[in-house]
Formats: structure tokens, C-alpha cells, sequence
């Protein structure tokens, strides 16, 4: 079976640290193959959750097997909750076990969540030993399989605690997202969408076309969404790999998102994802309050991602609204702040956005009250 390839081209296209991103059906069974020439030695060690061991590390397993690999694994909790300090000390521990050397391979076989947790253990183990994404949800796919950004939350906020750290291959199987639940796959359309409100506006309105059919994983509509998001991020990340500039952009909704997610507590009542919806809903009801985007460029963001079934107001918590205040005061500890002011993705319009720091809190407030009321 085919597959389409990008290359995420690092420091001019290094040999060394650049890689390739491969999508397509039927990967899973080939996971060896496709590793073998990245790998540095014939062991691998494969993190999975509780929800995708039963569905995929069997043929995982088998595949890196028959390729010559000693294959070791570890299955944790699957949820936000394993982004923790205590589960990374479990997976680095459960390494040590095995004893992997600085040779041995790390397989990153699920969500996000996995993604980000493998990709860390793989950064400090040994003083970092190399990682493959095996990324298995529509999020993962076409966001955090790719750029290296690793890290889990801490009680101070979302993923304040990670590193840089760039896996050696990513391979995207599109048919384990059959298996995906439906709210996952919407979480990760999310993601999808931010591409669009970037800088791509052709690609938002083929979204607001098209959008239903690539949530009902349709082929070729999911196909074309999942090759533009991942080549949107290659981009973004070969120009600015450790967001020094132009990649914070891809926090567009995430200031907002981050501190939803931290207020409802992790593995709470939103997905990152669906956060991220909010969040980005926010974003442009603040932009366009600012006078800085068209109202009808908000209403139509609004619009879209509720008509595909995303959350575009914050929940309830027990019936109870959401505490604005200490929403904003999440905000105040997210990672673009400088010199103590928060640096916000706002947009001019849909596929214009940009970073301020121009931003009052009032009328950040203002947002967060309004749609905490909603
Ligand atoms: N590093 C980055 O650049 C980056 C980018 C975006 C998001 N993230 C992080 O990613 C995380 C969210 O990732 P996610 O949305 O993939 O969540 P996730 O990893 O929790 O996966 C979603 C759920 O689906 C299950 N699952 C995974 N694959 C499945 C499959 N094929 N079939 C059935 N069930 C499956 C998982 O067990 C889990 O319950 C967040 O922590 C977020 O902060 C990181
Ligand atoms: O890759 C990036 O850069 C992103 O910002 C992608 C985001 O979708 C992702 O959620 C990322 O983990 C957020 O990064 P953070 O630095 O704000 O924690
Ligand atoms: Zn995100």
C-alpha cells in the first residue's frame, strides 16, 4: 500500500536531525520496516495507553519483531492525568528496567498525550535517546506527532515542564482512526481548523465546505486535511523550532484553551482539543472587540465549529459558570508571557493572524466573562 511523505526539514534539511512524516492506511503492520533505518540499535521500547494496547500493540509488537527488534513495552493510564511527573518517572523507571541503552528506540504508540510523555522520557533518558511517533488520533496526526514539543502539566499549568526534542520518523496511520471515538475526532478537527485561521483562509472555507465530511473520516476529504495540517506545522516548525517567533502562532486558541483546561482540571470536562475550540472562538470574539478583525469573521468561526460539533462556549461545572478571574489569572502563567504580559494570538480576519503584546486584561475579562455567562 502507498503512503505520502513530508519531510520536516530541520537546520537547512540536516540529514541528522530532519524526518520524515509518512500517512496513509495500512502502517501500522509496517512500523518495522519503516524504523529499521532510523533506528540506532535492535531494541525498541513502545509507550501505549490502556484504550490502544488492546486495539494496536500487538501488531506493533509483531511487526518490529519479524524487522529483528528486542521489543519491550509499558501500557499506562490513558487520559491528560498521565502527563505528570508521577507517570514519567514510571516510564523512566520501567526503561531502566528493561535496561535500554542510549541505541534503544522509544515507540510512541497513541494520542497526544503518549506523544508528549514518550517524547520527554525519550529527551532526559540516558541524557535523550531517540523516539518514533506512531500517533493514532486525528489530533496526533496532523499536530502533535510533529515539531518535538514534549512536556506534562504540572499544578502550575499545561505542559510547563518539557523540552525540544524531535522524533526520528513519524508514521501516520489513517485507518487507526476508525477506531477513534467520535468526541476524538471532533478534538482533533479542532486542530485541523487552527491551520485555516492562521494563514490559510482557502483552506477555512474548504473547511466550512468540507468540514463534516472530514469529521466523518471520509477519505479523500481527510486525506486533503491531514496532508495541509502536517505540512502547515513542517513548515511553521523548520522555520522556528523552538518558537522563538513565528511558531507560537500555532498557540492561536491555546492561551485561552490552556487555562480552560487547567480551571476544569486535567482530564476534566474538555479535551485539549475542544478547549482549543473555545479558546479559539475567544480569541477572535477578543479580536474583533478590539476592533482589530470583522465581527463576521468571528461570527462565522463561531459558527463552524459549533456546526461540526465542537464546544464554543466554556462548561458548566456542576451547573456552576466557570470563574473568570481565575481564568485570567491561568493566562498570567502561560509560556509566552514576558516581562509579565501575556503575548496573544489575535487575527486581522480569518487566515490573518499575529502575535500582541498590546493586549488589556479588562478586555480580556470582558471575553472571558461574557462567554463564561453564555
Ligand atoms: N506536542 C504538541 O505539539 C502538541 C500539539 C497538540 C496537542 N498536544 C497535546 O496532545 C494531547 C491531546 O492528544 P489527543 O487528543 O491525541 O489525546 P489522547 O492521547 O488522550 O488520545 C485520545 C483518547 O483516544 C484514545 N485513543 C487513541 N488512539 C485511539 C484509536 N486509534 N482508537 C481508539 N482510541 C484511541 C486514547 O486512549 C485516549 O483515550 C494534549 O495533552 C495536548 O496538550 C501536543
Ligand atoms: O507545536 C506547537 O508549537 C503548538 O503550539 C501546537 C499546539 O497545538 C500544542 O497544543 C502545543 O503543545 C502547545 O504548546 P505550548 O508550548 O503552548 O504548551
Ligand atoms: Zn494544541
Amino acid at each position: 500500500m502507498t503512503y505520502q511523505t513530508l519531510r520536516v526539514a530541520l537546520d537547512g534539511d540536516s540529514a541528522d536531525r530532519s524526518y520524515d512524516i509518512l500517512t496513509g492506511p495500512g502502517l501500522i503492520d509496517r512500523v518495522g520496516e519503516l524504523a529499521l533505518p532510523v533506528a540506532r540499535g535492535r531494541t525498541a521500547f513502545i509507550l501505549t495507553d490502556e484504550n490502544v494496547a488492546p486495539l494496536y500493540l500487538g501488531r506493533v509488537q509483531f511487526s518490529l519483531t519479524a524487522a529483528g527488534f528486542n521489543v519491550h513495552h509499558l501500557i499506562v493510564a490513558a487520559g491528560e492525568q498521565s502527563k505528570s511527573f508521577g507517570t514519567l518517572e514510571t516510564v523512566l523507571n520501567a526503561m531502566l528496567d528493561a535496561r535500554c541503552e542510549r541505541t534503544t528506540l522509544l515507540v510512541a504508540l497513541g494520542g497526544g498525550i503518549i506523544g508528549d510523555l514518550a517524547g520527554f522520557a525519550a529527551s532526559v533518558l540516558l541524557r535523550g535517546v531517540d523516539f518514533i511517533q506512531i500517533p493514532t488520533t486525528l489530533l496526533s496526526q496532523v499536530d502533535s506527532s510533529v515539531g518535538g514539543k514534549t512536556g506534562i502539566n504540572t499544578r502550575h499549568g499545561k505542559n510547563l515542564v518539557g523540552t525540544f526534542h524531535q522524533p526520528r520518523l513519524v508514521i501516520a496511520d489513517t485507518d487507526t482512526l476508525s477506531t477513534l471515538p467520535q468526541r476524538e475526532v471532533l478534538a482533533g478537527y479542532a486542530e485541523v481548523a487552527k491551520y485555516g485561521l492562521i494563514d490559510d483562509a482557502p483552506f477555512w472555507d474548504w473547511l466550512e465546505l468540507h468540514g463534516p465530511e472530514v469529521v466523518a473520516l471520509s477519505p479523500s476529504p481527510l486525506a486533503l486535511a491531514i496532508h495541509t495540517s502536517c505540512t502547515a506545522k513542517a513548515r511553521v516548525v523548520a522555520a522556528d523550532e523552538t518558537e522563538t517567533g513565528v511558531r507560537a502562532l500555532l498557540n492561536l486558541g491555546h492561551t485561552f484553551g490552556h487555562a480552560l483546561e487547567a480551571e476544569g482540571g486535567y482530564g476534566g470536562p474538555l479535551l485539549h482539543g475542544e478547549a482549543v475550540a473555545v479558546g479559539m472562538v475567544m480569541a477572535f470574539d477578543l479580536s474583533a472587540a478590539m476592533g482589530l478583525c470583522p465581527a463576521e469573521d468571528a461570527r462565522r468561526v463561531r459558527a463552524h465549529l459549533s456546526t461540526v460539533g465542537l464546544p464554543v462556549v466554556p462548561p458548566k461545572i456542576n451547573g456552576a459558570a466557570m470563574d473568570a478571574k481565575a481564568l485570567l489569572h491561568h493566562m498570567a502563567g502561560d509560556k509566552k508571557v514576558k516581562d509579565g504580559k501575556v503575548t496573544f494570538v489575535l487575527a486581522r480576519g480569518i487566515g490573518q493572524s499575529f502575535l500582541s503584546r498590546e493586549v488589556d486584561p479588562a478586555d480580556v475579562l470582558r471575553i472571558l466573562e461574557q462567554a463564561v455567562s453564555a
